[in-house]
């Protein structure tokens, strides 16, 4: 993939964070001046501190932060403008709204379209997964709500995954239970978190993962009270911005290169499996029905 094939050099915001004492008098005029740059468009808030190079990104696509082509399309060029930035080596992932992390992907765009329309959405969501799966930067998902499918997914493509301690909240991979299937590089994605077991059983029962059970399995790798999720993705994220970029980058790339390309390489197959999947009528039905569901569940 090209972001991890092209590995930037960023020597010099590593050394100051590990704070050489040539350089700590420009930290301390970093930390001072703390300037920050927007990216935001109309669905994701992002802004970018450039003394510690860390941006944070807000998804916000009310009610449910559900993945649109919309969506997905501003969260792709977003990523790929922090991607290229060199004073950008970190990225948290959040919900601008509590509660909701994202409902996943938009059923609305896998239902009553055309062809042309599934084949481009699907396209939008390999990107995605692409692009944030593959990236450089240091990610960490701050979880500040339910997540499930492919909310779970963008979680799961983070280096690290923080939530709020709050039961209420439930996280997986849960497409069995619409009458879908989750495709091989969400399962690939999955499995390289938790193991093979585990996600063998939780995606053929399409399970919910209540934030307190996914910590037990390693869904999650920490729970945080509700208000504490944003200030420890920024001290874990420090942490992580100790290490020297390129050996870190080199290190992610070894562990999840064979997994992205295994999609890298059969892109057109899977869109086009994904076509003929969802364009069945048992699966357009299965669809309404959950649909339904979700409906008379708010009645
Ligand atoms: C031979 C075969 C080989 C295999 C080939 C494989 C090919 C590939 C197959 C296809 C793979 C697809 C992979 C899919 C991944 C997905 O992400 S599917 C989406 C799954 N998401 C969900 O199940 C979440 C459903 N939503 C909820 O559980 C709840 O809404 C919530 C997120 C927990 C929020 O609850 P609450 O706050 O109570 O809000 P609600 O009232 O329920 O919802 C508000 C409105 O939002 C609508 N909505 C909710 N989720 C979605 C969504 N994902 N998409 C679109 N719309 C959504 C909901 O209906 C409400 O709408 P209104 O009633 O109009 O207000």
């Amino acid at each position: 993939m090209a972001a991890l094939g092209a590995l930037r050099s960023c020597w010099a915001p590593a050394r100051l964070l590990t704070g050489s004492a040539h350089h700590s008098n420009r930290l301390v005029l970093c930390q001072q001046t703390s300037i920050k740059r927007h990216f935001s468009n109309n669905k994701i808030l992002v802004e970018l501190d450039e003394a510690t190079g860390v941006a944070v990104m807000k998804m916000k696509n009310p009610p449910v932060n559900s993945l649109s082509l919309d969506f997905l399309t501003e969260f792709s060029i977003t990523l790929e403008k922090l991607e290229m930035d060199r004073g950008c080596r970190g990225l948290i992932l959040t919900s601008a709204s509590p509660k909701i992390f994202s409902a996943g992907l938009d059923i609305m765009e896998m239902c009553g379209k055309s062809a042309e329309h599934y084949g481009e959405f699907w396209r939008a969501v390999q990107e995605m997964w692409l692009k944030l799966y593959g990236s450089n930067m240091v990610t960490i998902a701050a979880i500040n709500g339910s997540s499930p499918a492919g909310g779970c997914l963008m979680a799961l493509c983070c280096d690290y995954r923080i939530m709020a301690d709050n039961p209420k909240y439930a996280i997986g991979l849960n497409e069995t239970q619409l009458g879908i299937v989750a495709p091989f590089w969400f399962k690939d994605t999955m499995s390289n978190v938790v193991g093979n077991r585990v996600t063998e059983q939780a995606l053929q029962l399409g399970q919910m993962f209540p934030a307190p059970e996914a910590l037990k399995f390693g869904l999650v790798d920490q729970l945080v009270p509700e208000e504490k999720v944003q200030s420890t993705a920024a001290s874990v994220m420090a942490q992580w911005l100790t290490v020297p970029d390129h050996a870190r980058q080199i290190t992610k790339s070894m562990m999840r290169k064979q997994t992205t390309d295994k999609l890298v390489n059969n892109r057109e197959a899977d869109i086009k499996n994904f076509v003929s999947f969802i364009t069945r009528d048992s699966i357009q039905k299965s669809l309404q029905v959950y649909m339904e569901r979700l409906r008379q569940r708010k009645q």
